[in-house]
């Protein structure tokens, strides 16, 4: 007799999403905000494992497992019924998240986790991450989901549905850094106060290729903003702090807000100067997450 195989147990990581760059365009009808953004990752982030061929479920644990929210409304779950619907008759499973990135910050961590779960049932069911139908899915689960699919650095437009090409980063040594103040996206959306169907003054995108070498590249990214920061600051200003805490540290050449914040990032001029930043910084603030990164 032939005996069914063991269901497979299947990880991914969700790595944090860091937008280099964030401008906001201006704002459609709709209400939704058009935006130009050089987003990278950092491999420090949350694990998703799977268990296929089970009833669909979610089990969280972690450190920020209480911050993520009710376990029905987990854009884990969100992302997994877009998926079934996308793709009837698909094999579904047990999912379980180790939540650790902070929440409501700025750094995808939602966004990443339903990208995560997009991965691993494009695995189960042998779905190419290219098939459209997986794309519309991603799309469905949020505005940051598809580019947290590939999780590799390239810009991205539009609400964020149009992606740039895959670009190869040269090293970029950095510090993330958390001071505990969670902001919702759309509150920092609506404190910029921008009118249905407006445009932002704001000037053009820095031009970026892949192969750049590393100083043209943190030039490049100096010339760009995120437009998000003083709306994110004006709702929590320890923003403020973080970002001259970062820009003060021996070795930064570039300190900025990720996302509708808190989270910021700072770009070192090497290894040394980031842990020794790192170091300083948790010493004068024991409360605030402090993570050494290299985007890619
Ligand atoms: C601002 C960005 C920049 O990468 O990141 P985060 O700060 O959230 O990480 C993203 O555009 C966020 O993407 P995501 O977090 O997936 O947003 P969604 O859940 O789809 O939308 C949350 C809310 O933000 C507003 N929203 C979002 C994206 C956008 N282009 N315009 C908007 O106005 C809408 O009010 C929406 O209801
Ligand atoms: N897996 C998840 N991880 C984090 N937050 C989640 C998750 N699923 C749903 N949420 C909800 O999504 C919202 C945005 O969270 P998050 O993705 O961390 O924000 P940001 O993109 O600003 O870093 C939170 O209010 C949270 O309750």
């Amino acid at each position: 007799m032939q005996r069914n195989p063991l269901p497979r147990l299947l990880r991914e990581r969700a790595p944090a999403k860091i937008n280099l760059t964030l401008h906001i365009l201006g704002r459609r009808e709709d209400g939704w905000h058009r935006l130009e953004s050089f987003v990278a990752f950092s491999r420090t982030g949350d694990l998703l494992s799977f268990v296929e061929d089970q009833p669909l479920a979610l089990s969280i644990e972690g450190p920020t497992a209480p911050a993520a929210g009710n376990i029905a409304d987990n854009l884990v779950l969100r992302a997994a019924r877009h998926f079934a619907e996308s793709f009837p008759g698909a094999k579904l499973g047990a999912f379980h998240l180790v939540k650790r990135l902070p929440v409501a910050a700025g750094i995808g961590g939602g966004s990443s986790d339903a990208a995560a779960a997009l991965r691993l049932l494009a695995r189960a069911n042998g779905v190419s991450l290219d098939d459209e139908r997986l794309i519309a899915a991603a799309r469905k689960t949020g505005a940051d989901v598809p580019v947290c699919l590939a999780a590799r650095a390239r810009m991205m437009r539009g609400l964020g549905e149009e992606l740039g090409p895959l670009l190869k980063l040269p090293p970029l040594i950095g510090l993330i850094v958390n001071p505990g103040a969670p902001l919702e996206t759309r509150h920092v959306f609506a404190r910029m106060n921008i009118p249905p169907g407006g445009s932002t003054a704001f000037g053009g995108h820095p031009e970026l290729s892949s192969g750049m070498h590393v100083e043209d590249l943190v030039g490049a990214l100096g010339k760009g903003r995120n437009d998000m920061e003083s709306a994110a600051c004006r709702l929590a200003p320890i923003i403020g702090d973080v970002l001259a805490v970062l820009s003060a540290a021996p070795g930064c050449r570039l300190a900025r807000m990720s996302g509708s914040g808190a989270t910021c990032f700072a770009l070192f001029k090497d290894c040394k100067s980031a842990a020794r930043a790192k170091k300083a910084i948790l010493r004068a603030h024991p409360g605030w997450w402090v993570k050494s990164c290299v985007l890619n």
